[in-house]
């Protein structure tokens, strides 16, 4: 099979396909060899030689209307009757139960301030579902978040719809974002920025422990920056809603005199304790070493790079690995000294819903 990303901006009514057939994609092992690159970019958690950073090069690429989606790829299977059995990956309750134990047990020891704890669940469906058709269900149920497809023969076949943008900008102008804290809106508050009604932003309190987590990000983005640029503007932090969740956010708009170094950057910032942890190299050293279920291509990033639009890395979060009727959500969220176990568990089911929802949505 060939690889191909398929991909749609947040708020884009149209999706681009890149496939490429004569060749493999280009493997790296360094992000900091992303400069100079050109394509769309597939990036692991943490790049070794049996999981490189893929490089697809446009040898084809067309912008389809999602209205003429179903025109495009014609899915046979978008109305029939399926039902979802969870695969127990051997007691995956118990699996994040010993490993919460393990992090939050470095945290109290001073170790880490912040580290990522993530997880997967397994769910087997008894019907083949088409992964285009999954792409348009996702483009439709999350219109603020970038939504791609990618299929490669190493990575495998990977959907997400991400809310966090990890770098983009183009020539001088360049942006990233600290996105952490999670809260599931309930009741009135999912009306929170919706278009047609208003919900009282006031109804949406963050805690104390949400605020110190995003601050983290932020303040290690801001040193990441000042490294690279001496014009950063930070801005928020703010509410912004990710499907039914609301994270923080702060923005970083800063100019760069030349992006021949884009790859420095990228490995500066990633990854960003939102994923991984502080202080980052020994955070992601535990994290690769500790945590039960191997991430593979979950929080690290894809998108397009240095092309004539630009470039939009996306940290591929809410994402999930498609393997024929077997999918793999992957979830996982920041733990601090005041982290509550069966809170964080919480997070990560709300966090996994995302990808959930497209399964089990039926026609839309
Ligand atoms: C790690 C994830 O999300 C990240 C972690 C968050 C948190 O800990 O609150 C919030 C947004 C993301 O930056 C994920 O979705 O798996």
């Amino acid at each position: 099979m060939s690889s191909f990303a398929l991909y749609r901006f947040p708020h884009e009514n149209y999706c681009t396909l890149l496939s490429q057939k004569m060749r493999q994609p280009i493997e790296l092992l360094s992000y900091s060899d992303l400069s100079g690159k050109e394509g769309f970019v597939i990036a692991p958690f943490n790049a070794s030689k049996d999981e490189p950073i893929l490089l697809l090069e446009s040898e084809k690429t067309k912008k389809i209307l999602l209205s003429d989606f179903d025109y495009t790829f014609k899915n046979s299977n978008s109305d029939s009757e399926n039902y979802f059995d969870a695969v127990y990956e051997g007691a995956e309750r118990l699996k994040y139960t010993v490993d919460y134990e393990n992090f939050s047990s470095q945290i109290a020891s001073g170790k880490f301030s912040k580290i990522v704890l993530a997880r997967r669940k397994v769910v087997k469906s008894k019907l083949e579902i088409a992964p285009e058709e999954l792409f348009k269900r996702a483009c439709k149920l999350y219109p603020r978040m970038f939504i791609a497809l990618v299929h490669t023969e190493r990575s495998g076949t990977w959907l997400t719809a991400s809310p966090e943008i990890l770098l983009e900008g183009h020539e001088r102008n360049w942006r990233t974002i600290a996105l952490a804290g999670t809260m599931k809106l309930e009741g009135c508050q999912l009306n929170f920025d919706a278009s047609n009604e208003m919900c009282d932003s006031d109804m949406i309190k963050w805690s104390d422990k949400n605020i110190q987590e995003q601050g983290y990000v932020a303040k290690y983005i801001k040193e990441c920056l000042d490294k690279f640029s001496n014009n950063v503007v930070e801005e928020g932090p703010f509410t912004v809603r990710a499907g039914n969740l609301v994270h923080l956010r702060s923005n970083f708009d800063f100019t760069l005199q030349t992006s021949d170094n884009i790859g420095e950057l990228i490995n500066s910032l990633h990854p960003t304790p939102a994923v991984c942890g502080l202080p980052k190299d020994t955070a992601r050293r535990f994290i690769l070493k500790n945590e039960s279920v191997p991430r593979h291509y979950y929080s690290g990033f894809m998108g397009p790079l240095n092309t004539q639009y630009g470039t939009h890395l996306y940290v591929s979060l809410r994402c999930m690995n498609i393997e024929g009727r077997t999918y793999k959500l992957h979830a996982g969220g920041g733990l601090v000294k005041n982290s509550e176990e069966a809170m964080e568990w919480k997070e990560t089911e709300d966090k996994i819903e995302t990808m959930g929802k497209c399964l089990v949505t039926k026609k839309i």
